[in-house]
């Protein structure tokens, strides 16, 4: 088979042109789009308005609403700030690293008969513009920025959006569903009504 010729996205502007266009079609190649997230290089001055830290948790920000055919956000990483174990419910997701290092952790979905501790698949860090992928069939993850001195962003495309998603406790592998909210859409801040319940996982 033909290899699809990947266009070089220039600017997170081209990538967002690039990425509205991929998603015109109705079927998704993941090689192409996990090709083409990776071939911008991040440039802190493209997204900085985007990257606002918290002391306590990791925050995500809104950048594009992809027609209705994804979400793309940035999520910004603090020292030490780490995700609980996930699903993605049911959608694509890709997660492009676009500062610092970020360490995934995949484990397998509990089953009712294994009761205890959570079994853990694999493990990776990610360095800047590497772009991971997973969805629901590989298992579910946990993202953790490791570094005490250093913060990280990275830039997640979910294919369909979604806005709530399951949450496992590693010991027992208990579920929960939570919401997952923006601390800020387009470059703006979230009104505090919306965020005043705020749960990112
Ligand atoms: N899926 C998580 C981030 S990560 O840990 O992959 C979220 O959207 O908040
Ligand atoms: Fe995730």
């Amino acid at each position: 088979m033909e290899r699809t010729e990947v266009t070089k996205a220039e600017s997170l502007e081209d990538l967002i042109k690039i990425l509205h266009k991929i998603f015109e079609s109705d079927t998704i190649n993941v090689e192409e789009v996990q090709s083409v997230m990776e071939s911008y290089q991040t440039k802190p001055q493209e997204w900085m308005k985007y990257a606002k830290f918290d002391q306590y948790r990791y925050t995500r920000h809104l950048v594009d609403e992809g027609n209705g055919k994804f979400n793309l956000m940035i999520l910004c990483w603090g020292e030490g700030h780490g995700s609980s174990i996930h699903d993605h419910t049911d959608s694509h997701c890709f997660m492009k690293l676009l500062q610092g290092q970020l360490k995934e952790t995949l484990f397998e979905w509990p089953s009712a008969k294994t009761k205890g501790d959570m079994v853990q698949k694999s493990q990776r860090v990610l360095q800047e513009n590497q772009v991971a992928y997973i969805n629901d069939s590989l298992g579910l993850h946990r993202v953790e920025n490791g570094s005490h001195t250093e913060c990280a962003a990275s830039l997640h495309l979910y294919s369909p959006p979604f806005q709530f998603c399951q949450t496992f406790d590693q010991r027992t592998g208990h579920k929960n569903t939570v919401k997952m909210t923006f601390c800020s859409k387009f470059g703006e801040k979230t009104p505090f009504e919306t965020t005043i319940s705020q749960e990112n996982n």
